[in-house]
């Protein structure tokens, strides 16, 4: 445990990795395999403390996504993600570390939704968030929003997506198909119709990240490039050529019914590769 008022968080070492976890947000900031660097992206210039929407590592997004289903919902991305969770359990499991976290009371509705995140740490990171409907029946929307780290995100190349459906959030959510291999040359923030596993190529690191979902229903891919990153105030002008979200998702049309009391867990399982 790291004893830090302003960021308390949880370090986890095993044999093949290690990870940090913070109280808020339950978020995963760091996770680098040891033969490797870290696999996710943290923003120099992120905030912390409690409330704080931290820019990098797996920030959880829900009970709804960006604005919600009717456009109008706040905060953006939900309160998972801001909210200061409780560490419920610690345990080693030979060379494999599982710690548990838990959200509840903390749904300003007042309706007692509420949330556990299971991360598994080994040769591989494995997240698995599960949110609980309250009194009211939830459509739920929940994303594990993954900065992951590029050498530079223009010489990315995503796989899994080629021919997949797609909403484009830069064109009012315009529906579009990818034609061919996807690489990023713009702002883009687009949620994939992809469920199915997907992997970043980074020729500069000489690695590929492959992302394992379970439990989802989209897929989001976001940078904001220069112009987008200018206007952002905690990350810096030119750390967007730094970063790639994939985000293992359940959003839009996606999005999962729950009745009262019901769950829905979300799942990705990363894994890093030489390539
Ligand atoms: O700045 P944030 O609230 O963390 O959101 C960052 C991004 O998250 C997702 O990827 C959304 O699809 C984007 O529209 C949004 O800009």
């Amino acid at each position: 445990m790291i004893e830090d008022p302003a960021a308390p968080a949880i370090e986890v070492s095993v044999p093949a990795s290690r990870a940090v976890i913070r109280l808020d947000g339950a978020q995963v900031t760091s996770w680098v395999p040891r033969s490797g660097s870290d696999v996710l992206w943290m923003s120099p210039l992120a905030l912390e403390g409690e409330g704080a929407a931290i820019r990098g590592g797996v920030p959880l997004i829900g009970p709804w996504f960006g604005a919600g289903r009717d456009g109008r919902t706040s905060p953006k991305h939900g309160w998972l993600r801001t909210a200061r969770w409780e560490l419920d359990s610690c345990a080693v499991e030979g060379e494999r570390a599982i710690v548990t976290l838990r959200l509840d009371g903390a749904d300003p509705s007042g309706e007692g939704v509420r949330a556990r995140l299971v991360v598994t740490v080994d040769e591989r990171l494995r997240l698995d968030l599960t949110v609980t409907a309250g009194s009211a029946p939830l459509e739920l929307e929940a994303a594990l929003h993954t900065y992951l780290a590029v050498s530079d995100v223009r010489a990315a190349e995503l796989e899994g997506f080629d021919g997949a459906r797609y909403l484009d959030g830069l064109d009012g959510f315009a529906p579009r198909i990818q034609d061919g291999p996807l690489s990023l040359t713009a702002a883009t923030d687009r949620v994939y119709e992809v469920s199915d596993p997907v992997a970043v190529l980074d020729p500069g690191a000489g690695r590929r990240i492959r992302e394992t979902p379970t439990g989802s229903t989209r897929t989001v891919v976001w940078n904001p490039w220069d112009e987008g990153a200018a206007s952002i105030a905690d990350v810096p002008d030119d750390a967007w050529t730094g970063f790639v979200c994939v985000e293992t998702a359940s959003c839009k049309d996606g999005a999962v019914q729950l009745e009262p009391g019901a769950e829905h867990t979300l799942g990705v399982e990363l894994t890093v590769e030489p390539a």
